[in-house]
């Protein structure tokens, strides 16, 4: 059992729209160097679950610290600042500036959090797009770079302000199958080198590399999958598809092989 401080600590959170509740008082702990992926079928609250403990949406009830903080405590102003310095966002459709050139998407948000002068930024920006191997691209527009590209592209804005968590939203969704395994391994170093990862994903071989999968129904977190290991929280609310899951999804060791 981990004993550390969790990076992400989610307790009771409940998130509802118009008075339809969606998040059924989640209970959430990731600790530091997590892979976690969260899976579970279209509308059972994935997207809300990641925007809720990101701070992006507010939550209707419950308490969320990211790094030891307390988003309800936090003013708005303190809240996009420990948005900006701490985590790492990535989308399915990498929600790129179409207006800046793709250097300054990246150089973005480390401009907003004021962390250097803008040389300084530019140079830690391009070495990111280098070790991304989309260095190339520095000056060009986003309507020139590939899916695949610009989602490397948002690997490298998520990664400017050296976040301790990077949220991921079906990062791989919208890719060919190597884009996406290509993208999968840069996501797998970023958290080999110490950052801890979340990824919503409809897709096994996502969840097949996490050290940890969630599976979420109607609102709530029913199985916890830890290195071949499954807490099912929920048992009363057992699906047939958390069953299948269990029975398809290989622990991370066999997919990977020993280490
Ligand atoms: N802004 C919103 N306003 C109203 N309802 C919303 C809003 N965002 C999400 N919902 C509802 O909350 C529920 C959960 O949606 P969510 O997008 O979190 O599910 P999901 O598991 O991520 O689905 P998918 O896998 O299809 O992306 C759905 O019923 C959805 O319609």
């Amino acid at each position: 059992m981990t004993t550390s401080t969790p990076v992400l600590d989610a307790r009771g959170l409940t998130k509802a729209f118009d008075g339809t509740t969606v998040l059924h008082g989640v209970d959430l702990q990731v600790h530091d160097g997590e892979l976690v992926a969260v899976m579970g079928p279209s509308g059972s609250g994935k997207s809300t679950l990641l925007h809720t403990i990101s701070g992006m949406d507010t939550m209707t009830g419950g308490t969320v610290s990211v790094a030891g903080q307390d988003l309800g405590s936090l003013s708005q102003k303190q809240l996009a600042r420990l948005r900006l310095t701490t985590m790492g966002f990535v989308f399915q459709h990498g929600h790129l500036l179409t207006n800046l050139c793709l250097l300054d998407n990246v150089v973005l948000p480390a401009y907003l959090a004021c962390l250097a002068p803008r040389e300084e930024l530019n140079r830690r920006a391009l070495a990111l797009m280098e070790r991304m191997g989309v260095a190339g691209l520095a000056t060009r527009d986003v309507s020139e770079a590939s899916g695949g590209q610009l989602q490397r592209i948002g690997i490298c804005r998520a990664l400017i302000n050296e976040p301790t968590i990077v949220l991921g939203d079906e990062p791989t969704g919208a890719l060919d199958s190597t884009a996406a395994a290509e993208v999968l391994d840069i996501l797998g170093e970023i958290n080999a080198e110490g950052t801890t990862v979340v990824l919503v994903t409809h897709d096994a071989t996502v969840a097949a590399r996490a050290d940890r999968v969630l599976y979420m129904v109607d609102g709530r977190i029913v199985a916890d999958r830890q290195q071949g290991r499954c807490a099912a929280v929920d048992l009363e609310r057992r699906h047939g598809g958390v069953a299948a899951w269990l029975t398809e999804l290989q622990p991370r060791s066999a997919v990977l092989g020993p280490v």
